[in-house]
């Protein structure tokens, strides 16, 4: 029976990102915070799918030896080991649209409700308590708004603010003016910004640049009537010092949803009247845990299928267009089928495309060339996502070039591998047919037609009658069926190659005996996978 690939969901996630798993998949399920049973748990997944409470550091990664991908139903990626990933060859995947809307929506509510004190005045008036002056605020419209993080949540926030009449400023150093403007905002300094805001709101990844971005400096240069709102990553607003700049008035109050460590039930902050604390709602809703989880159960499926997940952040290549995705597989098997014809990784690597795709953004082709090139021979698991440190720790150099003309074929793609002998090897592939079948179409500078699937056997040999029935005799007498052959003679006649593409692997005695009978100097098989 086939092995379904194992996904081990480590959170709770909707019952659409469930379902969008589909029925070819193991699904397993574990509580991704309890550590002792997060690790052996992942012996067997193929791939996780976590929130933002499951540490998966280096030694998580390492306990999932087949891990092929980690999707996070969700925007903040600090709780997952990106590099160690990347290093294990694991693609890793966030939702990064999913809660959008809902964590500026929250964050709308939290500047209110610190503004108008609403969630105090809620507690107070059901415990009995009528306090109409004690509780009440200030109006946001004509108010400074100052953003810190301009990318997808806090630019909504500020749209959204701006309807309250909100005068909104922002930093974030690595947006551009352009997007600013098209937000509305004006960009400034961090230090004017602090200096200006009647209301400050962060938006920012968790990163050692930015923990303790808003500290005991930041609050020596805001306005004492200033209110903070962090409904992004706890640890980006110093809670020490926020709770000694709110005691002593330097501070009016704050709103906060994220804390440094999570649960976090017990806060010197919670103690405070002029405190709104919300657990971590920013994704809670039922429209983004549906979309977060529907995101990464097919970012699940895409790494699953060794196909172009565009949620990807490890996967060193920029879009890739539909008509180059086909183009994936087959350049990852002229990789192998390189290597296996050359015996070894070459020094240098050129991956040429001719014709109609030479046009197309093809970073993903080069990284599926190396996967191909170097699977062969690597100890561990090899991937697009860590193919290009694999190859820099091997010397292999890469480059990518392009052609209009097709030559033959509307589009083809040639790898040409420079070996540290000097030898130069090249192959060449093109999609055919209206279900565009993998082909071969050039080998050691022969020219053939073969199906690139399935197992492969070459041989090269000096041209001869009857040599094709002296190596079908030794594949047969080990029940080996050719599907497919193609004979090429070089250009001068005298030497041929011969490609086959056979129903089971020809076992290395046969191929041996078949090399002797025909004098080849060369023959080599290319397994079906890896
Ligand atoms: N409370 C929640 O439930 C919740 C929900 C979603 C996201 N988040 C958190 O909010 C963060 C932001 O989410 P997003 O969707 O806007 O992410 P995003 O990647 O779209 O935006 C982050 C922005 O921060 C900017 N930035 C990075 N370092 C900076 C720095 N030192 N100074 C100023 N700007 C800097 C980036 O340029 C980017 O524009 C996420 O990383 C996540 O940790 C929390
Ligand atoms: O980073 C995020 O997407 C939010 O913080 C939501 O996290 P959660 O999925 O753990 O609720």
């Amino acid at each position: 029976m086939t092995r379904h690939p194992v996904v081990l969901i480590a959170e709770e996630l909707s019952p659409a990102g469930v379902e969008a798993l589909g029925t070819d998949v193991d699904v397993r399920r574990v509580d991704g915070s309890d550590r002792a049973a997060l690790l052996p748990a992942l012996a067997d997944a193929d791939a996780v799918l976590v929130r933002g409470a499951t540490l998966m550091d280096r030694e998580a990664i390492a306990a999932g030896p087949r891990l092929k991908v980690i999707a996070r139903a969700g925007a903040g990626l600090d709780n997952v080991d990106i590099p160690a990933a990347t290093e294990a060859g694991v693609l890793v995947a966030d939702a990064p649209a999913s809660d959008v809307t809902s964590t500026a929506e929250l964050t709308v509510g939290l500047l209110l409700a610190v503004a108008r004190n609403i969630s105090q005045a809620d507690a107070a008036l059901k415990n009995g308590s009528w306090q109409r002056a004690r509780w009440s605020g200030v109006e946001l419209s004509g108010k400074v708004l100052g953003v810190v993080g301009l990318g997808r949540t806090g630019s909504l926030v500020a749209r959204l603010m701006a309807a309250f009449g909100m005068d909104v400023v922002a930093h974030d150093p690595y947006v551009t003016a352009a997007h600013a403007s098209a937000t509305g905002v004006r960009l400034l300094p961090l230090d004017e910004l602090l200096a200006r805001c009647d209301f400050l709101t962060v938006h920012l990844p968790r990163t050692p640049e930015t923990t303790g971005l808003i500290g005991f400096d930041s609050f020596r240069r805001m306005k004492p009537s200033v209110r903070v709102v962090n409904a992004a990553r706890g640890s980006v607003v110093d809670e020490n010092e926020l709770y000694a700049a709110l005691k002593e008035g330097r501070v009016a109050g704050a709103a906060l949803d994220v804390y440094a460590g999570e649960p976090c039930t017990d806060s010197p902050l919670f103690t405070l009247d002029n405190v709104v604390a919300t657990p971590h709602l920013g994704a809670s809703t039922g429209e983004a845990q549906e979309r977060a989880g529907i995101d990464a159960a097919n970012s699940v499926l895409l790494a699953l299928a060794g196909e172009h997940v565009p949620d990807a952040v490890n996967v060193q290549c920029g879009p890739v267009p539909e008509a180059m995705r086909p183009w994936l597989p087959l350049t990852e098997r002229l990789g192998r089928v390189l290597t296996r014809a050359a015996g070894g990784v070459p020094a240098r690597l050129e991956v040429r495309l001719r014709g109609e795709i030479a046009g197309l953004p093809a970073g993903a082709l080069e990284l599926a060339a190396l996967k191909g090139v170097l699977e062969q021979t690597a100890t561990g698991a090899v991937s697009r996502v860590n193919a290009p440190l694999l190859a820099g720790r091997c010397g292999l150099t890469s480059r990518l070039t392009a052609s209009q003309d097709g030559g033959a074929q509307r589009s083809a793609a040639t790898l040409r591998g420079v070996f540290p002998d000097g030898r130069i090897v090249t192959v060449t592939g093109t999609l055919t047919g209206v279900r565009l079948q993998p082909k071969l179409v050039e080998v050691l500078g022969h020219e053939l037609e073969l199906p690139l699937s399935g197992d492969l056997t070459f041989l090269r040999y000096p041209d001869r009658p009857g040599a094709v029935g002296l190596i079908g005799g030794e594949f047969a007498a080990e029940g080996v069926d050719i599907a497919a052959m193609q004979i090429s003679r070089d250009p001068s006649g005298t030497t041929a190659l011969a490609g086959f593409c056979v129903d089971a692997p020809v076992p290395s005695t046969a191929l041996d005996r078949a090399a002797i009978s025909v004098g080849a100097d060369l023959a080599w098989r290319v397994p079906a996978t890896g």
